[in-house]
């Protein structure tokens, strides 16, 4: 059965909540990488900032231009002849208004075209930095549990859209409100200060509020990633295991793993929802109290007579205009508690140094071949001790079967040679060089590895093949998949070359990946059980492109199948992480220890008795 993800949390959830002076850190260090990234577009920013603050300016209009209204209209209210003066004002209040809107149209625009622009741009380098740096990581990286398939995906992806949408946020949403609440505030304070005053005073109120909003959310925000997270665990497990699903007629169990998942994570949009909801209710309560302070007080000012009744409209609409960006202080909060819920997720993969493989080294030119093993020991990060004191030889030029039992560390080996991972102890030396000190990129161009299975790209077959080498013309690859014994069959498809590799049989994608190792000509070739997935017939077409690629090339491998572990020169035993017999077939075969009893029991199961009866009559 598919293992169903559990809810695993990932390393940030397990970390206890973070104190405010830890989080603040925390938000700096964000912003101060996130500047690194946004430093190419600074020209744009400056263009962005200066639109918002012009847009300032104008959000101010419509308060004087009301003001302005109705003391006029007050006082032409007490004409004989109004109508003159009426028609002078209503022009002024038009032509200014007019040129405000078509002003406030390019400003706009501009400044949310800036904007995202600048999101936009910073999403892509974000997301192409990590591709690219995750590239240069170790195989122990991709192997880690933290990081299968999905989780790895979900955090790059959030990581990604929370940094965005706090940019996105910042410069289109919130910016020009802010900027516009600071203008309003001044002129406020500029008529009168206690009007400023209570303008002033909702600030601190509202910043209590919106935190105390964002505080109580953080939980749920958490519990929503680790949802996510599982969801699309689980969508990749489906995908990957559907025929077990189907086999096994598992798709009720598989459909209600679905909802229990999608149950926990309504119920939390809710709860979320709903907080918003009540806060929502609170913010407009303590809006509207200042709304009538804002009205009582210039009331007041009014029938003191040093003010005008313009200016009760006057001082609500900037009152509005302060309360407005700071009634959407939370999503601020919001957007910086997902940045710093995911962002510290995606910077803790871009930034983890260790996990770079150190590919600089000698030249691996001329290689021929020679391997020797001296005491290695390799324990996997899991903790999983896969060898133990393991040294042997492989001479170059000849095929060497590395033959055990299943989980003996043959693979394990198979990955220390291509360097994926690095021994603990002991040394590992291919042509009286450690192959330590080798260029790692240089020395797997001179490797070939041919696995069990899963190395088809989506893509054509061509495409699959030239995989091999990029520079490759289509007479080479012809050549290739010719060694490969799959032209014929690739020449039969409708689409020949540019058909899908996908949809291929696993014997035909077997031999593309072979036509490939071909076009790469490594003189050193590592075949990892290259048959095991295949059928008798398939694995007989196989056999012939096998036979052909380990002529004149020093091999290297793992199988359990009897008639290519005899085909072998030499052959290295393993039992339990321990190397335990090398030698020759037939000199192993005299010795009747480890081997002998491996050969017997993959000799019985084919029931060679019968068989002879059979093909001898
Ligand atoms: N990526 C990994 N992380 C942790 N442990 C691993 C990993 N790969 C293999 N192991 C463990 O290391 C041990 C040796 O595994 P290895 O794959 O080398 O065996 P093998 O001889 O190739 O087996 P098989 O014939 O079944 O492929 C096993 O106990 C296995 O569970």
């Amino acid at each position: 059965m598919p293992t169903s993800p559990t809810l695993n949390k990932s390393p940030l959830d397990k970390k206890p909540p973070l104190k405010k002076t830890e989080r603040r850190a925390l938000l700096w260090d964000i912003l101060k990488k996130l500047a690194v990234f946004a430093q190419p577009y600074r020209l744009i920013i400056i263009a962005t900032l200066i639109l918002t603050v012009l847009g300032s300016f104008t959000a101010q209009v419509n308060a004087f231009v009301l003001r302005y209204a109705v003391d006029t209209l007050t006082e032409i209210a007490t004409l004989s002849e109004p109508w003159e003066a009426g028609v002078r004002m209503l022009t002024i209040i038009s032509v200014v208004l007019l040129t405000k809107e078509i002003l406030s149209i390019f400003i706009s625009f501009g400044q949310r075209f800036y904007g995202e622009k600048i999101r936009i741009n910073l999403s892509r380098d974000l997301s192409q930095k990590i591709i690219e740096r995750i590239l240069t990581y170790r195989m122990a990286f991709y192997t880690s549990s933290e990081n299968d398939s999905g989780k790895l995906q979900t955090r790059i992806d959030y990581g990604v859209s929370s940094l965005t949408s706090l940019v996105q946020n910042f410069f289109i949403d919130m910016l020009p409100l802010f900027a516009s609440a600071i203008v309003s505030l001044i002129i406020m304070f500029s008529t009168n200060v206690w009007i400023g005053m209570v303008g002033l005073i909702i600030i601190p109120i509202y910043f209590f509020i919106s935190q105390k909003q964002a505080k109580r959310l953080q939980g749920f925000r958490r519990q929503m990633r680790g949802f996510r997270e599982a969801k699309s665990g689980l969508v990749i497990s489906l995908i990957n295991s559907i025929s077990v699903v189907k086999s096994f007629v598992r798709e009720s169990i598989e459909a209600e793993k679905h909802l229990t998942i999608q149950k926990d994570m309504t119920n939390n949009q809710l709860r979320i929802r709903s907080i918003g909801f009540i806060y929502d209710a609170v913010k407009t309560f303590i809006e509207q109290i200042g709304v009538v302070a804002i009205i009582l007080l210039t009331s007041y000012f009014v029938l003191k007579g040093q003010m005008t009744i313009g200016m009760i409209l006057f001082h609500v609409m900037l009152f509005q205009n302060v309360a407005a960006p700071i009634r959407q202080l939370h999503r601020i909060y919001d957007q910086i508690n997902n940045a710093l819920t995911y962002a510290e997720g995606f910077f803790e993969i871009l930034e983890d140094d260790e996990q770079v493989e150190n590919i600089t080294g000698i030249s691996s030119k001329n290689l021929k071949g020679h391997i020797e093993l001296k005491n290695v020991d390799f324990t996997y990060p899991n903790g999983t001790q896969a060898l133990k004191d393991v040294s042997f030889t492989i001479k170059p030029n000849r095929i060497t079967a590395l033959v055990g039992l299943s989980g003996a560390g043959k693979s394990t080996i198979i990955n220390l040679l291509v360097r994926f991972y690095e021994p603990d102890a002991g040394t590992i030396c291919l042509d009286s060089q450690n192959l330590a000190d080798y260029d790692t990129h240089e020395l797997r161009q001179n490797i070939g590895l041919v696995l069990q299975s899963n190395h088809i790209f989506s893509g054509t077959i061509s495409e699959n093949i030239r995989y091999g080498d990029m520079t490759a013309s289509d007479d080479d690859i012809v050549i290739a998949a010719k060694k490969a014994s799959i032209h014929e069959q690739v020449m039969s498809l409708t689409k020949g070359y540019e058909s899908s590799a996908k949809s291929l049989s696993g014997g035909q994608q077997q031999r593309i990946a072979l036509a490939r190792m071909f076009l790469k000509d490594p003189p050193i070739v590592f075949l990892d059980e290259p048959t095991a997935s295949l059928d008798a017939i398939a694995s007989q077409q196989v056999k012939k492109s096998l036979d052909l690629i380990k002529k004149d090339r020093t091999v290297i491998m793992v199988s359990h199948n009897i008639a290519q572990i005899i085909d072998a020169d030499d052959l290295v035993v393993i039992e339990n992480g321990r190397v335990v017999e090398t030698g020759t077939h037939e000199a192993l075969y005299e010795q009747r220890g480890k081997y002998f009893e491996i050969f017997s029991a993959m000799s019985d199961s084919l029931n060679l008795d019968k068989i002879s009866q059979t093909l001898h009559g």
